[in-house]
């Protein structure tokens, strides 16, 4: 198949390789002006992509999307022109949100939506470190994308494990969930996940679950407290010595993806009038910390 990466970063970089050790024809299209780009997983031996190349884009049957949330638009707007009527768009990043704005300009697509656990390092712009396998879950968001059954068994040749589901939307608020917890306050105590596990976190992880449940409960998710605070308790388990990827981004003074995360949680919770105090209380301490380092 003639595949795009359009964001070649760590997730990008592991997903390029590996579709090319698969047996598929795959550019990248990235930030970079250069014509052709060398990439590698670990020791493996580098690949030679072409990047940014118009023609190899509009050749492109399928197009997977690995930027932060927060670029998705800009690096989605400019190339929407040059893809072919059919060719099938995958979004791979974290939090919700995103595709609400910007479905109508790619409505006609088939769009799927795509989370995973797979643990990515990207110490330079040539090589990734895979740091730790995960799985992904991959369902449609629109008609035409939920049609897409097929790329599970494609994606989860190249990069195993895939699973599909179908209801993204459920899958990606559980997620949302576990994110809301663990991200925030992580990065504000700059700490590995597996902190939370301390008795002096746990009012504060009750409260935030419970608000999160009953957001979600409005949003038509069925869910309840023990699901998710044992779904939680598993997260934080298997990653107990992992940093997550917010406390990296304000480790490195990055924007984070605090607006579609936690922001996206509050949006919601506005529009059904629930308060989310303690959600609202870790999002405003993030943005506070954001904007000392972006001035
Ligand atoms: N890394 C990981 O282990 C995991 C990441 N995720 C999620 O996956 C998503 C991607 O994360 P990750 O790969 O770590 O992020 P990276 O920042 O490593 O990758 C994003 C890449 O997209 C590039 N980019 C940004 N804007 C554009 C644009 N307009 N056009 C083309 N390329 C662009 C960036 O370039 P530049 O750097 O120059 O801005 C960068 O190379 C995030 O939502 C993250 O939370 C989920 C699970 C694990
Ligand atoms: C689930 C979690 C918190 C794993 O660390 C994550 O999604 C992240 O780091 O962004």
């Amino acid at each position: 198949m003639n595949i795009s990466i359009i964001g070649p970063g760590a997730i990008g970089t592991l997903l390029a390789c590996r579709l090319v050790n698969s047996g598929h024809h795959v550019s990248i299209w990235g930030k970079s002006l250069s014509s052709t780009i060398s990439l590698r997983i670990n020791k493996e031996q580098p690949h030679l992509f072409s990047n940014c190349n118009k023609q190899h884009l509009a050749n492109s049957e399928l197009i997977i999307i690995t930027v932060k949330a927060w670029q998705v638009e800009n690096a989605l707007v400019p190339i929407v022109s040059y893809l072919h009527k059919d060719c099938i768009i995958v979004f791979m990043h974290n939090g919700m949100g995103v595709i609400e704005h910007i479905c109508n300009k790619i409505s006609h697509h088939p769009i799927l939506l795509a989370t995973t656990t797979h643990g990515v390092y990207k110490p330079n712009s040539m090589q990734v470190f895979h740091t730790g396998k995960g799985i992904t879950k991959l369902g449609g968001y629109n008609d035409k994308g939920k049609h897409c059954v097929f790329l599970v068994k494609l994606l989860d040749h190249a990069l195993p494990e895939v699973i599909w589901s179908s209801s993204i939307k459920v899958t990606l608020w559980n997620k949302l969930a576990i994110s809301c917890v663990i991200n925030p306050i992580t990065a504000l105590e700059q700490c590995a996940n597996g902190i939370l596990f301390k008795k002096r976190y746990e009012h504060l992880l009750i409260n935030l679950l419970n608000e999160i449940v009953l957001v979600m409960h409005e949003e038509g998710i069925e869910t309840n407290f023990f699901d998710l605070s044992f779904a939680l308790g598993k997260t934080i388990k298997n990653t107990e010595k992992n940093f997550s990827s917010m406390q990296q981004d304000v480790f490195f003074q990055r924007k984070t993806e605090i607006d579609f995360i936690t922001g996206y949680l509050i949006s919601k919770a506005e529009k059904h009038g629930i308060l989310v105090p303690k959600n609202r209380f870790l999002y405003q301490k993030i943005k506070l910390k954001e904007g000392i380092y972006q001035k």
